[in-house]
């Protein structure tokens, strides 16, 4: 769906160098950047701010052009044909509008629908979906300008579906919502991705959108792919320790000395203990049972390391 190889985009910024000189430089948005979706994939594109991702988001929509390398998106050169794309997928830019502010929500999609050029029962049996999947029957006849930012957003992913897009391409697209409007938008996009097969990339910073949304990751920074793969398979990669948390029976002195442990913290004057072991060095099972051996085990969890923290040390390994 997305065949992106040693993309290159330079933007010429001028600044001001003294009272009268300007001088010209050359900054590398996206350097060489290379990789692969396929249909029905669901992949998060992330990195710190200015790290390269708008850019790549805007080259693979056709809104500019690279400087060089190689892009298709859906079998076409987006720049080149970027009409045709337009029909063959979907865009959402959390901070730019595609609806008609004064307009009520009804009248942009309508308006959506002769742009397209869509089958009025197609659209209305998609715009029904959504309405109802989105819970959008109460602002409909409202205008944009006045809708909050959640239900405008669901406005805007709905204005990026109506014509049945293969890939919805969506930069940062809870960025401002509360905590129960992201959730209503992910589990609609996790709906979409899987159960209509529907490829999702998205730009984010909010990590939560990832774990629930993608199974892969790619990861820039400064313009230049620092790691790409199943969240999973980074985890493993970058965190090599896991955390066993074992409730016993009776407290006891800190389980010190298990081969392959590096860390015991313990709590509840030791009735909770945390024993950080490392993966590469040992197995859950082989501490499990060494703490069996040493102490009454009322209950146990394996904890696997935190998103943000996988994200942390990947940028930190730079
Ligand atoms: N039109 C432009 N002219 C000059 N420099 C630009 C332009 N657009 C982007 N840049 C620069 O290119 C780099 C990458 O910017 P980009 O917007 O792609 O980053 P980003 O990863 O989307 O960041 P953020 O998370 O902050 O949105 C930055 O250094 C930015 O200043």
């Amino acid at each position: 769906m997305i065949d992106v190889r040693e993309l290159c985009r330079e933007f010429t910024v001028t600044t001001k160098a003294g009272r009268f000189r300007r001088t010209r430089t050359t900054v590398r948005a996206v350097d060489s950047v290379s990789f692969e979706v396929a249909a029905g994939e669901a992949v998060g594109y992330v990195g710190p701010n200015g790290a390269g991702k708008s850019t790549t988001i805007k080259m693979l929509t056709g809104i500019l052009v690279p400087t060089s390398g190689h892009v298709r998106v859906a079998g076409v050169d987006p720049s080149r044909a970027r009409r045709d794309l337009a029909r063959r997928i979907g865009v959402v830019f959390g901070q730019r509008s595609q609806l008609w502010w004064d307009l009520p929500l009804r009248d942009s999609f309508d308006l959506l629908r002769s742009i397209y050029r869509v089958d009025a029962r197609d659209h209305a049996r998609r715009l029904d979906e959504c309405v109802a999947l989105l819970d959008m029957a109460g602002f409909l006849d409202r205008p944009v300008r006045q809708l909050s930012l959640g239900q405008r957003m669901r406005g805007e992913v709905t204005a990026a579906l109506l014509h049945g897009p293969e890939l919805l391409v969506l930069d940062e697209p809870t960025i401002g919502l509360d905590l129960e409007s992201k959730e209503r938008l992910r589990e609609f996009l996790a709906d979409l991705n899987t159960s209509r097969g529907t490829t999702l990339l998205l730009t984010t910073h909010d990590l939560d959108d990832i774990e629930r949304l993608c199974p892969r990751l790619v990861v820039i920074d400064r313009g230049t792919v620092l790691a790409d793969g199943p969240l999973d398979a980074l985890r493993a990669e970058v965190v090599p320790e896991r955390v066993l948390v074992v409730d016993l029976e009776k407290p006891v002195s800190p389980l010190e000395g298990v081969p392959g442990v590096v860390d015991v913290r313990t709590e509840l004057g030791g009735l909770r203990q945390h024993l950080t072991f490392r993966k590469d060095r040992t197995t859950a099972a082989a501490v499990i049972a060494a703490v069996a051996a040493r102490a009454e085990v009322h209950d146990l969890v394996v904890e696997e390391p935190e998103i943000d923290d996988v994200v942390r040390r990947l940028y930190a390994r730079r």
